[in-house]
């Protein structure tokens, strides 16, 4: 299967919510891809060939609470590297490093647990969507200040309009541009 059959698999099983969670706000649902098997494989297919393509050094894979972990976790154990939260404030045992930001409907808090990135290490960063790109800024301003590098920031879903991009220096990749 091509990566457009692909892509045209996945956006078949998409949908999104107007006004959720809040009025004004277009929603995509990823797991409305998750619920479709063909469109679930194919989507963690693509990420894979993105992983390969653009960042096949990869050390250490980073996922963004809580949809980001959908995706880390199973291209963590299919390249065999270790898999490495960031979470919401006050989740996280241990010492942690945080960090505040804002996104497209809100603004929280990000920890990670201190020492889990070793300086010089390759990171890859997973989230299922990039939309203000506050959420994946943050997520690279905790790597950066453990010594790692962020050798591609990976999404499902990029919503062009709002030019998240723009907001990161590390390479960005996404599955689907909307
Ligand atoms: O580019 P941004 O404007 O930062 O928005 C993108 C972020 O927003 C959503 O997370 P949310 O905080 O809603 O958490 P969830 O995955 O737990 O639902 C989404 O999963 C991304 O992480
Ligand atoms: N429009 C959107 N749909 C789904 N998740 C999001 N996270 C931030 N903006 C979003």
């Amino acid at each position: 299967m091509s990566e457009n059959e692909k892509v045209k698999n996945i956006l078949a099983a998409l949908k999104s919510y107007p006004d959720f969670p809040k009025q004004g706000i277009l929603f995509w649902d990823i797991f409305s891809v998750l619920n479709t098997p063909s469109a679930a494989r194919d989507l963690v297919s693509l990420l894979e060939s993105h992983i390969h393509e653009k960042c096949p050094q990869v050390d250490v894979f980073v996922g963004l609470e809580s949809r980001g972990f959908l995706f880390g976790l199973p291209l963590s154990t299919s390249f065999f590297k270790p898999f490495i939260p960031i979470r919401k404030k006050g989740k996280l045992p241990g010492k942690t490093k945080e960090v505040s930001f804002k996104l497209e409907y809100g603004e929280d808090v990000f920890e990670i647990q201190a020492e889990s990135i070793k300086p010089g290490q390759c990171v890859v960063i997973l989230d299922d969507l990039l939309a203000t790109g506050g959420s994946l800024k943050a997520a690279n301003e905790l790597v950066s200040s453990m010594g790692g590098t962020v050798g591609l920031n990976l999404v499902c879903i990029e919503l062009k309009d709002l030019q998240g991009r723009n907001n990161i220096t590390s390479p960005v990749q996404s599955v689907l541009q909307l």
